[in-house]
């Protein structure tokens, strides 16, 4: 399922199907297992703080309990005021979270989803996020076609590794994460 929704994102790119780098790009599976006990004071807690996925794309199977809350980002063109929007709990649905790789690969037409995880005064959760990340040596940098485009890559090129090594090195802070990639020239 990561693959096909992966071919369609990066095919509507313009890449081809038969290009070697989506194996790249769905070279690993990581799991975070996070656990939110029941807290008598929510608002005082943090599940988990904001903050965006690092690899290409993000599984999460929903339970009935909720908690989880995604960023719209502010888009003045379209009236959207930045805000954040509960998920609704939906058990056996699949939440699908585009991680920062693929805002990188894009050169920004996809935006990774800002997300946080609130816990509840009534019930524990338990949550597994299934991350699909690129092989590690992979040289991640903006399609040159999008660039050609788009006059400006607004990230550079940079190894895998060296971007994850850099996301759990520092306290996550929305998607502060990207700032490891920007090009200084981008705004
Ligand atoms: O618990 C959740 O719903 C999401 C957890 C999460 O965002 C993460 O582990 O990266
Ligand atoms: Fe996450």
């Amino acid at each position: 399922m990561v693959r096909k929704l992966l071919e369609v994102l990066l095919v509507n790119l313009g890449m081809k199907l038969a290009d070697p780098k989506i194996d790249a790009l769905i070279d690993k599976k990581m799991v975070n297992m996070n656990f939110y006990p029941t807290c008598p004071n929510p608002d005082l807690t943090v599940g988990v703080g904001r903050h965006s996925d690092m690899g290409t794309i993000t599984v999460l199977l929903q339970d009935g309990i909720g908690g989880l809350y995604v960023k719209i980002e502010e888009d003045m063109r379209f009236g959207k005021k930045g805000e954040w929007v509960e998920i609704p709990p939906t058990p056996g649905a699949l939440v699908i979270n585009v991680g920062d790789m693929l805002q990188v690969l894009s050169n920004k037409r996809y935006k990774s989803a800002e997300h946080r995880v609130r816990t509840t005064n009534t019930t524990s959760r338990v949550s597994i996020p299934i991350f699909t990340i690129p092989k590690l040596t992979e040289k991640i940098a903006p399609l040159p076609h999008l660039v050609e485009k788009d006059g400006i890559a607004h990230y550079r090129e940079f190894m895998f590794a060296d971007y994850m090594k850099n996301f759990f090195g520092n306290a996550h802070e929305g998607k502060k994460s990207l700032d490891f990639a920007k090009n200084v020239d981008s705004s």
